[in-house]
């Protein structure tokens, strides 16, 4: 159990997945030196090894955080995402250990919407056949099954931050834009919400899914989901690569009933570059195969190294948990002067009494107290006079349903 707080050149923060340069400038600025920087995911034995002795990791969407990998990480007090999906983390894995995970919710959505719109029209134009063929030495000067994407369909499955920002691109470019989204959601502009998939898929020109990894999104797209799709249309896919049966696409456009389609998310994907890419939607000059880079700009990457990191060092400084994915959020102000202790627990009746009482009996002052709870945990943030923060320490590790507890200066 991580207990005292550390000296910040003691913190181990590792990276990995090549995480943006502003990441490493957020943490160096704050004082944080002692780190660890990898360009790719480590494979699960090397990770374990790494991870072992971190107190702050970060990772993209490859590296695999199960409950194997956090149980071999005695040390860690938080992970940061440097994207949107958490997927990747088990979410319960780590609040069961008291360990709040952050991510980016917004810093790369702009940037898949404007690949999606890109690839809308790549595709109606035929350009990805044309291209692979035009790179064989060949010539396909033809207007055969090109179209203009104004007063086409794009049909949105998940209609949140990316999919609301597609629709509005494309209704900018006269595309008609239709919806489904599991909750009742604002159309923005024209846009229409559509109560049914297999309606939205019957009507749409281009599929376009924006969906996160769920038990409910796994599979969504397998053969009877292609087969309601409109005879000739497109499908995109850079949400997971979970939500597509990727061997019945390759079947729907091995019988030629889709026309092509824009893959960025895979069930199983390279470590890292250099890894070769296996697939079986390869051989189809009509599919746009792009390394999982829709949210990869320059753009975006600085900003998520700059908003997680923040948010990683706003924790280990201060114990604010605002806007992390698996844990109850308090955002606390500054502590000049004052010791604070962080307090996780399971969230079990009486907690905060005993902590009172076992304060009380030390004659111990409450100078400020802070209490946020979450189904499973319960997150106390408490501040004293820091001549007292050892014996309140030891006190609340007593207290019985204790994960963990740290104390800041
Ligand atoms: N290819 C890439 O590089 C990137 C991929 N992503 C992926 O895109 C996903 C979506 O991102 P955001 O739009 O920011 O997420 P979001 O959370 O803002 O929107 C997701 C939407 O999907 C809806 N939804 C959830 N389950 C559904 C279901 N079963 N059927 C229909 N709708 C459902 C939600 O109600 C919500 O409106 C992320 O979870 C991530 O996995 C995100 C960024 C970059
Ligand atoms: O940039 C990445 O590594 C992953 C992007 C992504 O899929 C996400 O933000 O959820």
């Amino acid at each position: 159990m991580q207990t005292v707080s550390l000296a910040k050149d003691k913190i181990k923060v590792l990276l990995l997945e090549g995480v943006h340069q502003s990441a490493l400038d957020t943490f160096r600025d704050n004082g944080y030196h002692n780190i660890e920087y990898h360009k790719k995911a480590l494979p699960d034995s090397e990770l374990k090894e790494r991870i072992a002795d971190a107190h702050i990791v970060g990772i993209r969407s490859r590296s695999q955080l199960s409950d194997e990998v956090l149980e071999a990480a005695k040390k860690l007090i938080t992970v940061g995402c440097f994207c949107i999906g958490t997927n990747q983390v088990n979410l319960a894995a780590a609040s069961r250990r008291g360990i709040p995970v952050f991510n980016a919710p917004f810093s790369n959505t702009r940037s898949v919407a404007e690949l999606v719109i890109a690839e809308s029209i790549m595709l109606l134009r035929g350009i990805p056949e044309k291209n692979a063929l035009a790179h064989r030495g060949g010539w396909l000067k033809s207007a055969e099954g090109s179209f203009e994407v104004r007063g086409k369909t794009l049909g949105i499955v998940g209609y949140g931050h990316i999919g609301t920002q597609v629709g509005v691109l494309a209704e900018s470019l006269g595309l008609k834009v239709v919806f489904y989204d599991i909750e009742n959601k604002l159309p923005l502009g024209n846009a229409r919400q559509i109560g049914k998939l297999h309606e939205l898929l019957a009507e749409s020109d281009v599929v376009t899914l924006h969906v996160p990894e769920t038990a409910q999104t796994k599979d969504m797209f397998g053969a009877a989901e292609l087969a309601a799709m409109k005879a000739g249309s497109h499908l995109i896919n850079a949400s997971r690569g979970t939500v597509v049966v990727i061997e019945a696409l390759a079947a729907a456009l091995a019988g030629k009933h889709l026309a092509g389609a824009a893959i960025d998310v895979f069930p199983v994907e390279p470590e890292g570059n250099g890894e070769e890419f296996l697939s079986p939607l390869r051989e189809f000059d009509n599919v746009i195969l792009t390394p999982h880079i829709g949210g990869s700009t320059l753009e975006a990457q600085a900003n998520i190294g700059g908003e997680v990191a923040a948010k990683l060092v706003k924790y280990s400084d201060n114990g604010s948990t605002l806007t992390a994915v698996n844990f109850p959020e308090a955002s606390l102000p500054a502590h000049p002067g004052k010791c604070r202790l962080l307090h996780i627990h399971k969230n079990q009746p009486g907690v905060l009494a005993r902590i009172n009482d076992a304060f009380s009996k030390l004659g111990i002052n409450i100078a400020a107290q802070y209490l946020q709870t979450s189904d499973e945990i319960g997150y106390v943030v408490i501040e004293t006079d820091s001549a007292a923060s050892q014996p309140a320490l030891e006190a609340l590790q007593q207290i019985p349903g204790t994960l963990r507890c740290r104390v800041l200066y």
